[in-house]
């Protein structure tokens, strides 16, 4: 088939990537101009594991291409993706500018039929919009879709490639065959695709992430929990992730969940119930549990050091929001960079891929180094991300380096009662 991607951001480059590693010829088209040329040369604009080599072949091969120029981009493809930016506006509600504005382009330049397909996670009601954005220049039959994203990044290609199910919200039979011969080779037996109406679609992304973020806080509290009355939360979690009704993942306690989406969709979802005239109370308490979350390690930090942290200086290990990606959007280990500045601090950070991001935000407030140089003459160690490299490390190095053997590890990685052997002062979430 032939497929245009209309915004070549995170999920634009592994959707277009990943519909041409099954034989579809794919044009991305971004306002970009410099994304646009990197990529046209071969050069991948996100760190994404498993991405590159994908990219590389199709791009080799033909079969993926990249234009700044929509038109000329989207003219024989049958099947128009929407990856645009949905960005929280002033009031929380998702920024429907981008979408609208280049449906209102598609409906000028569009002469035949074709199927538009909302990727970007954007609110009930907006497959409307799109519709009504294009008929208003386009008088001819065209189809809108809503096939939201449920990819993870850092794992996003297997994501894509296998997706636990594929909802596809549309009445119309004729966008139906469509999208169902594209997903195919995608959807094996008992991860289907899931045909409903587009509102339903639309909500369904919301209150997957929702949902997701949900099961976060509600272990957050729970940790909260542990620390005042002694028990250990990764015992609870185990303890309740082996019903199946619970289910294992998204049960880990933390510093709070932070990324691109769950923040803004909760923010999004609960802004949408308030213009419902419905007063959505459970996500109110996962936003205030998650903001709370992200320093819960300040008030230990401090206490360790009594009361104040001015003159210290402070190792921090992670910064990207979670490991195996350089994402540093709403990353919790920010907040805990300001805060620790706030107090005093100084602050020497490490992360495996997040740094440059980083610099772009912090500049020179803080310094940066190696994973063991940030620990030189530094006060304590933080650790923010659970990025595989520090979960085995060289622990003789760091107490060399570190002044004290001192440890706040906000994502639980070592067994707090052999730390304790080896001489650490070493503090985690919920546990003893
Ligand atoms: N990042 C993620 O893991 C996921 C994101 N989503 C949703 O997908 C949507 C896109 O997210 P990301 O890919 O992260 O955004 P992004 O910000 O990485 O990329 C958006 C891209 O759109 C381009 N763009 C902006 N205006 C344009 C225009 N008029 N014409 C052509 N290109 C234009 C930008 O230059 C940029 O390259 C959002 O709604 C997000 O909530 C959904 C699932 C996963
Ligand atoms: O809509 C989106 O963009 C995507 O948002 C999330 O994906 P992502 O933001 O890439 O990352 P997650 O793996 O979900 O992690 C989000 C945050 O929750 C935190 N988290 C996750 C799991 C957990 O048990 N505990 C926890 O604190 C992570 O550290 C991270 O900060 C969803 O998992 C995807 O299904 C969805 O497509």
């Amino acid at each position: 088939m032939r497929i245009a991607v209309i915004g070549t951001g995170y999920v634009g480059l592994v959707t277009g990537t990943c519909f041409a590693e099954t034989g579809n010829y794919v044009t991305c088209v971004d306002i970009d101009t410099q994304k646009v040329n990197k990529l046209s040369a071969g050069e991948i604009t996100i760190f994404e594991p498993g991405l590159e080599k994908l990219f590389e072949r199709n791009l080799k091969d033909g079969r993926l291409t990249f234009t700044t120029d929509i038109e000329a981009g989207v003219h024989d493809a049958e099947i128009i993706f929407l990856a645009l930016p949905t960005p929280p506006g002033e009031d929380g509600s998702a920024d429907l500018s981008y979408v609208l504005g280049v449906a209102d382009h598609l409906g000028r330049i569009m002469k035949e039929y074709k199927v538009i397909v909302d990727k970007s996670t954007v609110p009930v009601g907006t497959a409307a919009k799109v519709h009504a954005a294009i008929a208003k220049n386009y008088k001819g039959e065209f189809d809108v879709v809503s096939n939201p994203e449920f990819l993870r990044e850092g794992v996003a290609v297997d994501d894509f490639m296998k997706p636990d199910r594929v909802v596809v919200g549309t009445n119309s039979e004729r966008a139906q065959k469509l999208m169902s011969d594209l997903f195919a080779p995608y959807v094996r037996q008992g991860n289907p695709v899931i045909f409903m109406d587009e509102k339903s679609a639309e909500l369904t992304k919301y209150a997957a992430n929702s949902f997701l973020a949900m099961k976060i806080s509600f272990m957050n509290e729970i940790a909260q929990l542990c620390e005042r009355l002694g028990a250990d939360v990764d015992m609870v979690r185990k303890g309740i992730g082996t019903d199946e009704r619970i289910g294992k993942r998204f049960l880990f306690p933390g510093i709070g969940y932070g990324g691109s989406c769950f923040p803004k969709d909760v923010k999004a979802l609960a802004k949408s119930a308030e213009e419902a005239e419905y007063e959505f109370k459970i996500l109110k308490a996962v936003m205030e549990v998650n903001e709370t979350q992200k320093l819960h390690l300040l008030p230990k930090i401090k206490r360790y050091f009594q009361g104040s942290l001015k003159g210290k200086h402070i190792a921090l290990w992670g910064l990207a929001f979670k490991p195996n990606t350089d994402d540093v959007r709403e990353a919790p280990a920010f907040d805990m960079i300001r805060a620790l500045l706030d107090e005093g601090a100084t602050v020497s950070a490490f992360d495996p891929e997040a740094i440059a991001n980083t610099q772009r935000q912090f500049g020179d407030s803080i310094t940066y180094a190696n994973q063991y140089q940030t620990l030189e003459n530094a006060d304590a160690l933080v650790i923010a991300t659970e990025w595989n490299e520090f979960r085995t490390p060289d622990f003789e190095k760091i107490s060399a380096a570190l002044k004290n053997k001192v440890i706040f590890d906000g994502r639980n990685l070592f067994d707090a009662v052999t730390m304790r052997e080896m001489g650490y002062h070493y503090e985690s979430v919920g546990r003893p």
